[in-house]
């Protein structure tokens, strides 16, 4: 580090009975006195002109995360970043590939994996928003170029931009990546910092654990480059971070920065849930968007089975869209977006959405992990989360700004026999959701 402190206040815990130096850095005594901007964390490490970018899109406080791991992530050590949805866990690890990167090289130096199409598209854009020339700076220098690798992109395409011009920094799903690997279109050695975003999600995916434990052990070694763990949810978090240790997936002083551990969810957000029959739930939901009037909302429906694909039967978003098409009265727009759309149909929905005009988006669980929406007051669940993270995720889709008061709402459709699986929720993840009596 140069000019900066650690941050003062918190504590580094050690695990691993001392066997490891990695270390778990807990904020919970956070002083919370941030008077630094989040310029001033970032001088001497990112270049001026991604300096002068945050400041020209209005970055100009850190947010908790920002201010507490951007120190170790700058002294260059390996991170588990474990911070509340919402929180710009984005931000920060772009932040640390900006300091890192030398544009006059012509190497893929940076890579991100990303769980979905959909956040990778997002974590292109503000990486390509941060590394565009603010104004007043000189056009014609050379400038960071950033790949999007993912699912539904041409491998011939890809092949051709990665011979003609390597890009310094790569944004890839775990699926297209391993398959340009596998071709050896490009190598890992040359990348010197290495993101894995929703890093629990992936891991819990058994299309795609095989192929990230590859890639952080057979296609490049945890000893050759930085690298960076980040999710609002890490189950587990000690046997995450011993396991981290033992694979090889990091070095021996990987450190944990836990913001908000007793609080894992927004503290703007108010939980309801609603008790009604299956056969009623249409019903409900409909008539509690009217009483809500939400300026924007999303509606999570639980994802088809195997058993109703082959049946024949629609799936549940289906149904809950063509039925809020057909009853719903407000001026909110109808999208659906959900695993089984192709990429096109998939993407438009997206663009419709960010358009900012008010929506009511019916998504699968596709829409609950990392995707950054224009603003919402409601979440519904139309289906009760298979898991209180799957919760964790979906609510954190609302209240994403981190300095504004805005209070949001999510509300659960439940069948009484599920009473009992929120509130373990409730426990799980503490907070205390309200029944709406009908
Ligand atoms: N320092 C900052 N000042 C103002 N806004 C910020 C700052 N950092 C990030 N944001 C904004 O906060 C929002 C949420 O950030 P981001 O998408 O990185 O959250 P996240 O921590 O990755 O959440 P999730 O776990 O849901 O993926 C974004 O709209 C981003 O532009």
């Amino acid at each position: 580090l140069s000019h900066l402190p650690f941050p003062k206040f918190g504590v580094i815990r050690h695990h691993n009975n001392n066997k490891h130096a990695s270390s778990s850095y807990n904020p919970h005594s956070d002083n919370k006195d941030s008077v630094v901007s989040l310029k001033e964390i970032c001088e001497g490490h990112v270049p001026k002109h991604v300096l002068k970018r945050i400041e020209e899109i209005g970055y100009v406080m850190p947010t908790d995360v920002q201010r507490q791991a951007l120190p170790f992530l700058f002294s260059g050590r390996d991170c588990i970043i474990h911070a509340q949805t919402g929180s710009g866990k984005t931000l920060t690890y772009l932040l640390l590939i900006f300091s890192i990167i030398n544009i006059t090289k012509s190497s893929v130096q940076a890579l991100v994996l990303v769980p979905t199409r959909e956040l990778g598209i997002q974590v292109t854009k503000v990486a390509r928003m941060l590394a565009s020339k603010p104004i007043g700076f000189q056009q014609d220098q050379k400038s960071c170029t950033i790949m999007p690798l993912l699912d539904g992109g041409t491998l011939k395409r890809y092949k051709s931009w990665l011979k003609a011009e390597p890009p310094t920094i790569v944004i890839a799903t775990v699926a297209s990546l391993s398959q340009i690997l596998e071709r050896q279109f490009f190598m890992l050695e040359s990348v010197r910092v290495l993101v894995v975003d929703e890093v629990d999600f992936i891991f819990n995916s058994s299309k795609q654990t095989s192929s990230l434990r590859k890639l952080l052990n057979s296609y490049s070694s945890c000893n050759n480059r930085q690298t960076v763990f980040a999710s609002a949810s890490i189950p587990q978090h000690r046997r995450f971070l011993h396991d981290c240790v033992q694979q090889k997936w990091t070095k021996s002083d990987v450190v944990h920065i836990h913001v908000s551990p007793v609080e894992p969810m927004p503290s703007r957000l108010s939980h309801r849930f609603i008790i009604c029959d299956t056969k009623r739930k249409l019903e409900t939901l409909l008539s509690l968007i009217q009483s809500d009037a939400p300026e924007s909302g999303i509606i999570f429906v639980g994802e088809q089975s195997e058993k109703s694909k082959k049946a024949g039967n629609s799936p549940s978003t289906s149904l809950v869209c063509d039925f809020l098409k057909a009853s719903y009265q407000g001026s909110l727009d109808i999208f659906l977006l959900e695993d089984d759309m192709n990429f096109n149909s998939r993407a438009a929905s997206l663009l419709e959405v960010r358009k900012g005009g008010g929506y009511l988006l019916v998504a699968t669980n596709i829409a609950a992990r990392g995707v950054d929406l224009p603003e919402m007051s409601h979440i519904y669940n139309f289906d009760l989360p298979r898991t209180a993270t799957d919760y964790l995720h979906r609510a954190g889709r609302t209240c994403r700004k981190p300095f504004s008061d805005m209070k949001c709402t999510v509300t659960t459709i439940i069948v009484p026999e599920e009473r009992f699986v929120l509130q373990k929720y409730e426990n799980e993840l503490m907070f205390n959701c309200e029944e709406v009596i009908p």
